[in-house]
């Protein structure tokens, strides 16, 4: 079933895909850019209407987009030449709200009548309220805590600690692995000891396949290598990314985690922007399973260290 491309968007669609020129040539995806914050697009008529663009509030990020890229937007504005037609389809001489999933929420005509309050906050819980959360799985009891102590133990000394997480980098046409902190800083090794591997393994496909396949009604039939990870006090994180992006891991369907030692470190929980502010730290021995096509982090470690194990799954 295809959906129809609407041409005229409204409250409640996700903003379509769009590459996004800027005047000096570089040059991005909306999606791949610019989701995670809550957004301010704003498509005005003429220069003079693009120097009037309101200030936004702190943490929305400001987009001025045309079939060319309007100039005269104020700073912090960013200006961006679309594709005319995904920009008709905006309207002209508007500004839209979108939030952090880059769903349309209320569209405006330029110049604004009012001031325009903060992005929609988030609820308060309340134990009646059906809050807005990312569609995260969480599995209890995955790993028994002696099988956690184990692996923690495998990691830091038959392991001896690991090795500094590298990222996939493109030079010259050549793929190359490297260091970058702005990404992520972590410790990781594949487990050396097929017995260990062997009873994880059996753990996932006894508890967490059954699961995934009731839940997501989805089948696995191939795994990633299984990882240990290490997210040290003070150094370790992963910025907001996506786990299938790169045509190497584009096969990616789900990425499992299972913490290791929750409760003995502060920070380092899952937190899914797209989807609102709530953070994730499953308990020692349960995996979070999430899509990898959405958006995700892994905030710092601020005391203690946190160990994961983490695998995609196909
Ligand atoms: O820290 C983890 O458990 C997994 C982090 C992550 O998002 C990844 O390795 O892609
Ligand atoms: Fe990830």
């Amino acid at each position: 079933m295809n959906a129809s491309v609407a041409e005229h968007w409204l409250p409640g669609d996700r903003l379509p895909n769009v590459r996004l020129r800027a005047g000096s040539g570089e040059s991005m995806t909306l999606h791949a850019e610019f989701a995670g914050a809550p957004l301010w697009l704003a498509t005005p008529s003429t220069e003079v209407a693009a120097t009037g663009l309101p200030e936004p509030p702190p943490g929305v990020t400001a987009l001025c987009v045309g079939a060319s890229a309007p100039s005269g937007a104020p700073s912090p504005w960013q200006s961006f030449a679309a594709d005319p037609r995904w920009c008709a389809a905006l309207g002209s001489g508007v500004l839209w709200r979108a939030d952090a999933n880059l769903r349309l929420q209320e569209r405006h005509a330029l110049p604004l009548s009012g001031a325009l309050l903060q992005p929609v906050a988030v609820a308060a819980m309340d134990a009646m309220q059906t809050l807005q959360v990312a569609p995260v799985l969480q599995i209890p009891d995955v790993f028994e805590p002696d099988l956690c102590a184990a692996l923690i133990r495998h990691f830091e000394v038959d392991c001896a600690g690991g090795d500094v997480s590298a990222v996939l980098v493109l030079e010259g046409g050549e793929q190359k692995l490297q260091v970058d902190p702005s990404i992520k800083q972590r410790r990781e090794t594949f487990p050396r000891d097929p017995a260990i591997e062997a009873r994880m393994h059996e753990r996932l496909m006894r508890r967490a396949l059954p699961e995934i396949s009731r839940v997501f009604n989805f089948d696995v039939s191939r795994r990633d290598p299984l990882k240990l990870l290490a997210y040290p006090e003070s150094a370790g994180y992963f910025r907001p990314h996506r786990d299938n992006e790169t045509p190497d891991v584009a096969h990616r369907r789900f990425a499992l985690s299972v913490n290791l030692n929750q409760g003995e470190y502060v920070g380092g929980e899952f937190r899914y922007p797209e989807f609102g502010p709530h953070r994730f730290s499953p308990p020692t021995g349960a995996a979070l399973v999430f899509s990898c096509s959405i958006l995700h982090e892994v905030l710092p470690v601020e005391r203690g260290t946190r160990y994961a194990m983490t695998t995609f799954l196909a």
